[in-house]
């Protein structure tokens, strides 16, 4: 019912491939990448090579997060590194219906992604052609900030309107901030993706940390 999608940018980065294969075991469900630019967002990650090497250490899903400008130049790279999810901004794309089609071209799943000052107004035309749709909890650029509960409307918004359209298969994906009880608050609210960064590799027992983040979004989820 609930998916969880930690994000590595809150492992080791000097011993990535260990942090990957105990992330599986710990009981993730996706593997989070999150890619910058230093352009869109005012901080610089990692790119295709490092998706390449993580890929051997884990079978999960890699769930890439590119926030970056002109998505387009590195989508197959990264899809040839091993990505099987590529989501990308909104406010980054001019051609998003392209740029969402080329993914899916090339064998991957496509999210599109909103900031969270973006409508939901915004990628209703879009949600038929995705296979995701992540909603940001935070201003995307860094891991351990504060939730922002004015997306918790949006939420609820973009899961009513994939009820309406038939489009229960679409994921609803949440990113910033997520710990147990802002887990709660966005399950509740409509998502079933649930990345957290500090709240799992910045423990000890990532094991724990990704299971009461589990239990509490699947009590909600079922209260939604
Ligand atoms: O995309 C981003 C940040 O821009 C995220 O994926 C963060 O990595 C989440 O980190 P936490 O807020 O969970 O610590
Ligand atoms: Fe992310």
């Amino acid at each position: 019912m609930i998916k969880i999608a930690p994000s590595i940018l809150s492992a080791d980065f000097a011993r990535l491939g260990d942090e990957v294969r105990e992330a599986e075991q710990a009981g993730a469900d996706w593997i989070h990448v999150d890619v910058m630019d230093g352009r869109f967002v005012p901080n610089i990650t990692l790119g295709p090579v490092v998706v390449e090497a993580i890929r051997p250490h884990t079978r999960l899903p890699l769930d890439v997060h590119l926030m970056i400008n002109e998505p387009d130049r590195y989508i197959e790279a990264f899809v040839k590194s091993g990505a099987d999810v590529v989501s990308v901004h909104q406010e980054a794309c001019p051609h998003l219906h392209r740029t969402i089609h080329r993914i899916k071209e090339l064998g991957a799943k496509a999210g599109v992604v909103i900031n969270p000052a973006t409508p939901v107004s915004l990628i209703e035309p879009i949600l038929p052609d995705v296979d995701l749709v992540l909603l940001m909890t935070v201003n995307p650029g860094f891991g351990g900030q504060k939730f922002i509960s004015s997306v918790l409307d949006k939420i609820g918004q973009v899961r009513r309107l994939l009820v309406e359209r038939d489009l229960s298969h679409v994921d609803v994906e949440v990113d910033g901030g997520i710990n147990a009880q802002t887990a709660a608050f966005a399950a509740q609210a409509g998502a079933n993706v649930l990345v957290a960064g500090s709240a799992v590799f910045g423990q000890v027992d990532r094991q724990a940390a990704m299971a009461t983040i589990r239990e509490a979004g699947e009590r909600a989820y079922s209260r939604g």
